[in-house]
């Protein structure tokens, strides 16, 4: 049997009348890194909130590592490592002595939270900068201080919000390398909340889209724009050696036999957009009618794109939950 260690069952917040956070249910299991993608406002951070039992749902249950967030929020506390998007150090003192710090608020006594300090700080690749006052750190070097002060409570889940703001790109690359490599290794389970696509699509085993307090879709990748968006979810390429139609009764033959409604076309090149793998009948189609093809390609949504064409067709459809 699967063990989720996350498990959001109908979780609701009301500010003012409205449901910021709107009967929410989600499961994540144990070792996974799930990305929960949204907009600015989506509910993402009053969500994790929750999770942590730092705010009280409205209704529903959040439970991680087996606790009810609201009712054992200290058991929460002991289980669960949280990264907020900036994370503050005393600037004053060093790497090893602001870990030593947070290790003995943790219980840990001097010795031990020595030990286990320096161990995180080489686990996070900051063995170098030891004995370096934190006001000296680059974001990137602060960022990776804030995962070791995540790890020296020895969590079972790290939930991290908007971990990469502000690192430059290849300290993103970095970073995010290190929380997948802990997951695989230690099987910590991450929640990520971000809006840098294509940084979660990197790293995530399934991410959920999120838009105004409802998760819209789940899944990994692939699965993503199959479930937004059910009739277009293959874009099929093809280059010709010539124009495209040579006769209007080509077009609409295509059309029908792909079920499609529309066939973009620049130049010599078609892309035709269907709800499964058309490929082999459009060339076929393409072959019969004599058109010479010197090209087939078969297009993938991304991560961005998949989130880019949702937002596009929202500005034409007042409902969000009509897709
Ligand atoms: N304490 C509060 N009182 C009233 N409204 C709130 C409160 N906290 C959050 N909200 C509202 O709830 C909505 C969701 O906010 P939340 O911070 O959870 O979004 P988010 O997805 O984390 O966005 P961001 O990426 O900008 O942090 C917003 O409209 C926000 O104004």
């Amino acid at each position: 049997m699967e063990t989720h260690i996350i498990e959001l069952n109908g979780l609701t917040k009301r500010y003012g009348g409205i449901n910021v956070v709107d009967h929410l249910d989600l499961s994540i299991k144990k070792g996974e890194v799930f990305g929960l993608l949204g907009p600015n406002g989506a509910g993402k951070t009053t969500t994790i909130l929750m999770m942590l039992g730092l705010i009280e749902p409205t209704s529903g249950i959040s439970k991680v590592c087996g606790h009810n967030s609201t009712s054992n929020p200290i058991d929460i506390k002991r289980k669960v490592g949280y990264m907020p998007d900036r994370v503050g150090f005393y600037d004053d003192m060093t790497g090893l002595g602001n870990l030593i710090y947070i290790g003995q608020l943790n219980g840990l006594n001097k010795f031990e939270a020595k030990n286990l300090a320096i161990e995180m700080m080489k686990t996070v690749g900051l063995e170098k900068a030891l004995n370096s006052k934190t006001g000296t750190y680059s974001r990137g070097m602060k960022q990776r201080l804030g995962l070791a002060d995540v790890l020296i409570k020895q969590p079972e889940v790290i939930i991290m919000d908007e971990p990469t703001l502000g690192i430059d790109p290849s300290g993103i690359n970095d970073f995010l390398k290190l929380i997948k490599k802990l997951s695989y290794e230690q099987g910590l389970t991450v929640l990520l909340s971000s809006h840098h696509l294509n940084q979660v699509q990197k790293i995530c085993d399934r991410v959920g889209i999120f838009v105004k307090g409802k998760l819209l879709a789940q899944g990994h990748i692939e699965q993503l724009s199959e479930q937004l968006f059910p009739q277009t979810s293959h874009q099929i390429q093809i280059s010709l050696k010539e124009a495209f139609p040579k006769t209007n009764g080509d077009e609409q033959a295509l059309l029908q036999l792909v079920k499609a409604k529309h066939i973009a076309k620049n130049n010599n090149n078609i892309q035709v957009d269907c709800n499964k793998d058309f490929t082999p009948q459009i060339v076929k189609f393409l072959v019969d009618k004599n058109y010479s093809i010197t090209g087939v390609h078969q297009k993938n949504y991304g991560l961005e794109d998949i989130y880019q064409k949702y937002f596009e067709n929202k500005k034409h459809s007042a409902d969000y939950g009509k897709i």
